[in-house]
């Protein structure tokens, strides 16, 4: 990838690495000092060289008496024709580098030079900088200077060399300078600086009884200057400062007790702290070793420190220095490891799936013995696993930097989460560099990564980060079986759940479709529209009995939904009459389009007859048993609209179609219908105001172009997708990028057959009629031909003793035009009296008997 190969720098380390030995011959010494391996074994021999002072340092302490005189000749004893023979445990040498630096150089203070080459040591070996040197190196020459006088002066006259010659020679010019008293007072303040520098002890004021503390006014305190030792003169002046334990590096701020923050100046000579949050990879995922920072780390403004057992340095809250110079192998990437998949359940889950039992009215009970899906229908796409490839991220980290320094943009901190088809690498801009800067250069940064699906979040929503997106090299699968068989999927308590895809983070994408209300889903063909489609109506098959869901499918290109036609007795609506369960005419469309929108009132006035608020309500009530049945009451399933090309429609229908589309997506949420609507042109003429108003939730899929990305979704970034059920979504003024569940073909048509096979209803669920106005008039009625349903509505009438049209409405499920064409003929066959306004009317045959002789006398 283009990303791999133009950062120059980057690639030194990893050739390097794999440096030929016939090739080594040629190699500069240049190259050599550079050579990782090198790093290595001179950290191996620090290491060493800690070790060896440290024996012969303590070996000194006890033999230091017996071998005082034999290495006083020198380094000859060192020579092979020495037949010197000392105690010390690592011989002559041992014995004679002791003596040069406990004798002749600094007494015990000496132990502070094992410590810089056993730091040293480790950085290099581990090509880490896992502990400062800068910052270590401070401390051992502070320290090696205060306590080789301390020592001297608190053992004077002793024998053993306690402070050394250095220690001697100070302590004697001090003690001749400020004599005795003088020299005591001015250790003992040195002494206790140096702890409060090293360390920053905190110093605990006394605590006040609980109601004094809360009566007495809190002082403003002063701004604290760690470096001089302050904390003392700081209770001295009585301002009540608690230190936050975590801001124990001497640079923290300092709370005031009231909560406030007050920052502190950061000492003089320490140098500004960057916030890093360095992560230790696992394995190969180390980042290629670059050791110039680590040698040269002590000129370096930045400081990494991570000592065991010290506390990591909080985030300052005061805004990081920029760094002077910024190479990419400065910065460390964090790499955030996804959650793994949670383990499958061990049965095919289809105890688990059926929704918990209800009391009363069960609507499951239509089909007792229907069984859910199960998991075995479904296949895992490959492994689930999301492949890091650390080399990969390396190189896509340093191209990152290295475009974003040549617009002088420079970093502090990166972070890498590795998601099921790009990886999102978290910026965090150094102080002063303001995010419009790079939202606006955007295209251009794109430009420089070059690789395709690159996608710039500037800022990050809620977060003040910038996202950089690059598509993986290796994707992986996100297999239907994964979403449906997690717990989250698995215990949802949804409505109307649908498993959508994973999130770059690996968390599954569940919603409730009966809260989006209604989804929009657009992109250019064969990008994985269809394959969303169909994990949408998977998710509700695995979820919802028959009873509880019915599916109206209008699939103009007559083959994507046509799979769904074996479930039609379980779960497809249609209109009275119909053939075909799918609908894929644009005349049937519009008449099922208002047929819903029929249904749609019907359900209102159901709703509002049993005086519920919406669907849920609704249903409780009539499960419940206190809703009657004989007066039109039913349990209300919801009803799913699925249109998979829009844009077909609205060609040839245009009005006609987007007209009851927009008047269900208004009202239709509380009666428990909802829409799902699939275009692959997104262009303005097709995704009117109108539909796009009532359409909060809308899916990209990749589209050919910015205009198509900003339509579907008021924003760009679709265009930039790769893909393959690559997408974002639009949700709850949210874009998340996703990778959709990828369900196959087959899939599907197992788990539809697998319903198919079983019992359903005698037929599949009856939209209401729709009777076009307009086709109405030109058969012009006559009112002299009875309605073939007459003598069915006849009989409903009398056996409910109710003369209403709404019950003919609800019950034989007609248009109110209908209806009240059936009733005129009821009232003219005087099986009804006339109207009586608002109230129903009289039934004037009072017996099922007496209605059967009189129409069949
Ligand atoms: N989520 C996914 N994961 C992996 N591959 C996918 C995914 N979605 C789609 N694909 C791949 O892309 C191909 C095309 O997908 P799909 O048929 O859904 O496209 P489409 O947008 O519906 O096209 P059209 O509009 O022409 O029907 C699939 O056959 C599959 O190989």
């Amino acid at each position: 990838m283009a990303n791999r190969l133009k950062s120059k720098k980057s690639q030194k380390p990893a050739a390097d690495k794999k440096l030929k030995p016939e090739k080594e011959s040629q190699v500069t010494v240049k190259q050599l000092v550079k050579d990782e391996r090198t790093h290595k074994i001179t950290g191996a021999v620090f290491l060493l060289l800690a070790i060896f002072l440290f024996i012969a340092f303590t070996s000194y302490l006890f033999t230091w008496k017996e071998d005082q005189d034999k290495v006083f000749h020198g380094a000859s004893i060192l020579l092979p024709s020495s037949n010197v023979k000392v105690s010390n445990l690592l011989g002559n040498l041992g014995a004679l580098v002791s003596h040069e630096f406990f004798f002749k150089g600094f007494g015990l203070a000496s132990y502070f030079f094992c410590s810089i080459f056993f730091i040293i040591g480790v950085n290099l070996l581990f090509a880490r900088r896992i502990f400062s040197i800068s910052r270590n190196l401070r401390y051992v020459l502070a320290g090696l200077l205060f306590f080789s006088v301390a020592a001297a002066f608190v053992t004077h006259g002793m024998d053993f060399p306690w402070g050394g010659a250095v220690g001697d020679m100070i302590s004697d010019w001090l003690t001749r300078f400020l004599g005795w008293i003088g020299t005591a007072a001015l250790l003992l303040v040195a002494g206790l600086a140096y702890i409060i520098w090293r360390f920053n002890p905190v110093f605990h004021v006394p605590s006040l009884p609980k109601k004094e503390q809360a009566a007495a006014p809190v002082p403003v305190p002063e701004p604290v200057e760690p470096e001089k030792p302050a904390p003392k003169e700081k209770g001295k002046k009585g301002a009540k400062l608690f230190v936050d334990e975590s801001f124990n590096n001497g640079k923290g701020n300092v709370l005031k007790e009231d909560g406030g923050i007050v920052a502190i100046a950061p000492p003089l000579e320490e140098e500004p702290h960057i916030e890093f949050t360095v992560t230790e990879r696992e394995g190969s995922g180390e980042a290629p070793f670059d050791p110039d920072p680590i040698l040269a780390e002590a000129e370096e403004e930045d400081d990494i420190d991570e000592e065991p057992g010290e506390e990591p340095p909080p985030p300052l809250k005061m805004p990081p220095i920029p760094p002077l110079a910024k190479t990419p192998g400065d910065l460390q990437l964090e790499i955030k490891t996804a959650p793994e998949p949670p383990a499958e359940p061990e049965a095919a889950g289809e105890e688990s799936l059926i929704p918990e039992n209800m009391p009363d009215y069960e609507p499951t009970l239509d089909l007792r013995d229907y069984k859910y899906p199960g998991l075995e229908l479904l296949e895992a796409h490959g492994s689930e696993k999301i492949v890091q490839d650390p080399s990969e991220l390396e190189a896509n980290k340093n191209q990152i930097i290295n475009t974003l320094k040549n617009y002088d943009i420079s970093i502090s901190k990166i972070s890498a989460t590795v998601g099921p088809t790009v990886t999102l690498y978290e910026i965090v801009p150094a102080a002063g560099v303001r995010i419009s800067r790079i939202k606006n250069l955007e295209d251009d940064i794109a430009l420089s990564l070059a690789a395709l699906g690159i996608r710039i979040i500037a800022p990050i929503p809620g977060k003040g980060t910038i996202g950089i997106e690059v598509p993986n090299v290796k994707k992986t699968v996100v297999s239907m079986r994964t979403l449906l068989s997690s717990d989250k999927f698995q215990h949802s308590n949804f409505n109307l759940p649908i498993a959508i895809g994973k999130k770059i983070d690996n968390e599954n994408f569940i919603v409730d479709l009966s809260s989006m209300p209604h989804l929009l889903m657009a992109g250019a063909t064969g990008q994985g529209k269809s394959v969303g489609l169909n994990a949408i109506l998977v998710s509700l098959l695995y979820k919802k009995h028959p009873s509880q869901l019915k599916l109206v499918l209008v699939d103009p290109k007559k083959v994507e939904l046509s799979i769904y036609r074996t479930i039609e007795k379980h779960f497809l609506a249609k209109l009275p009459g119909e053939e075909e369960a799918i609908i894929t005419d644009t005349k049937k469309v519009v008449h099922t389009l208002n047929a819903l929108c029929i249904e749609m009132d019907n359900r209102y006035d159901l709703l509002k007859e049993a005086n519920a608020r919406n669907i849920k309500e609704y249903n409780e009530k009539f499960i419940k048993r206190r809703l009657n049945p004989q007066k039109g009451h039913q349990y209300l399933p919801f009803i799913v609209l699925v249109v998979d090309e829009f844009a077909d429609l609205i060609m040839t229908a245009g009005k006609e179609i987007e007209m009851p589309i927009a008047r269900l997506a208004q009202l239709a949420r509380a009666v428990g219908i909802h829409l799902i609507i699939a275009t692959q042109r997104p262009s303005v003429n097709i995704i009117t105001g109108t539909i796009k108003a009532n359409f909060p939730a809308r899916i990209g899929f990749k589209v050919s172009s910015k205009i198509d990305s900003r339509t579907i979704l008021d924003a760009g970034g679709a265009d930039q997708l790769i893909g393959k059920g690559d997408m974002l979504i639009s949700y709850n003024g949210e874009i998340t990028r996703l990778q959709c569940a990828f369900v196959d073909t087959p899939e599907v048509e197992a788990i539809t057959q697998f319903i198919g096979r079983q019992r359903g209803y005698p037929e599949s669920y009856k939209l209401p009629e729709y009777v076009d106005e307009k086709e109405m008039e030109a058969k012009d009625f006559d009112l002299g031909d009875r309605d073939p349903l007459f003598e069915e509505a006849a009989r409903l009438i009398v056996v409910n003793q109710l003369g209403s049209t709404s019950l003919i409405q609800r019950k034989m499920k007609l248009g109110y035009n209908r209806a009240g064409r059936l009733m005129d003929q009821l009232e003219a066959a005087g099986v009804v009296g006339p109207g009586q306004g608002s109230k129903p009317r009289d039934v004037l045959i009072k017996t099922e008997h007496e209605l059967e002789h009189y129409l069949n006398p």
